[in-house]
């Protein structure tokens, strides 16, 4: 039971009309991970988490969620997954009690005590109606209606769009209690900065194909260095760029600048040591530039 997939893709695709929104995602995710889906807009990750919903037919191909064939068993998958779509609907006379209560019955499980502690974690009032409350506001009911009934998995699209980053921060404490008693995540998101710290894996999706899947502690090992040296003589660009792990180098007269995996840092600054150095200076590139610069291509927040 431990280690057994609570999401699992076998070349999944979806077209509509013509237009292929999802082409053999092969994705796999293990109970009691944080999985972060990311891709710019347009990319497939609704439409993914859709076809896991049992909410889309897939064109071809499967998807497994909890065991179940997510389109077979689409209700039982309901049931089981605390699904947070990307425009929730909210009924704007119902307050947020009145919204607890009734989707605690569709769910059979009307458990407001679990509600109202959430609510108080994201600093939310219940008793206003949805149409009064803030965008913010609107999807903190969301993730309250999504998460209060302590789903096994919870699928949640772009779930901090609109957040302060306070409650972002809660949001993620709260995600890392659910997988800490035994639950597992998908959330999708535009950018990693939104996912980077709360996230075991990421998936990055774009024009429809999964292109790459990646531990987030294995992106840091990867992650860039900016390095600048200014010399006092002028010095060659072939001397730096034939450093493994090198890329992006600039060099002019006397400076050099570049970005260094950390395991070319060791041979770049042996060719820096080779002139007399006035001015060096080596600092951590912050992970989503070191994302972009492996997955990005400049586009990540296009729409
Ligand atoms: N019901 C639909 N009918 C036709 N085309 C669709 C439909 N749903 C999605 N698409 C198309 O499929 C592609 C993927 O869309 P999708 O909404 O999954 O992307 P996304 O990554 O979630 O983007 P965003 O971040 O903007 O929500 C897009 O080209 C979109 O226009």
């Amino acid at each position: 039971m431990g280690d057994e997939a609570v999401v699992r893709t076998a070349a999944l695709s979806k077209s509509f009309k013509g237009t292929v929104a999802l082409r053999d995602v092969d994705l796999t995710i293990e109970r009691g991970e944080i999985f972060g889906y990311l891709g710019p807009n347009g990319a497939g990750k609704t439409t993914t988490l859709r076809l896991l919903m049992g909410m889309l037919r897939p064109t071809s191909g499967r998807a497994t969620v909890l065991g179940q064939d997510a389109w077979q068993h689409a209700v039982d998958v309901h049931r089981r997954v605390g699904y947070l779509p990307g425009e929730p609907a909210l009924y704007g006379k119902l307050t947020g009690h009145q919204h607890v209560s009734y989707f605690g019955h569709l769910r059979r499980d009307p458990d407001n005590k679990s509600a109202a502690r959430l609510a108080a974690r994201l600093d939310l009032e219940l008793d206003r109606p949805a149409r009064e409350l803030s965008k913010g506001n609107r999807q903190k009911l969301a993730l309250v209606l999504a998460m209060m009934s302590g789903p096994e998995l919870l699928i949640l699209d772009e779930p901090t769009s609109g957040l302060d980053p306070i409650v972002q921060q809660e949001f993620h404490t709260l995600l890392r209690e659910h997988t800490e008693a035994g639950g597992s995540v998908l959330l999708s998101s535009h950018v990693l900065g939104e996912v980077q710290r709360v996230a075991d894996r990421i998936g990055v999706v774009r024009a429809g194909r999964l292109i790459a899947v990646e531990r987030m502690a294995d992106l840091r090992v990867k992650s860039l260095h900016h390095v600048a040296a200014r010399f006092t003589d002028e010095v060659g660009a072939e001397e730096f760029s034939s450093v493994d792990g090198v890329r992006d180098l600039v060099v002019a007269g006397p400076a050099m600048t570049c970005m260094a995996t950390q395991s070319a840092l060791d041979g770049l600054l042996r060719q820096v040591t080779r002139h007399r150095v006035v001015d060096l200076d080596c600092a951590e590139a912050d992970l989503e530039e070191t994302f972009l610069a492996y997955y990005g291509g400049g586009d990540h927040d296009a729409t």
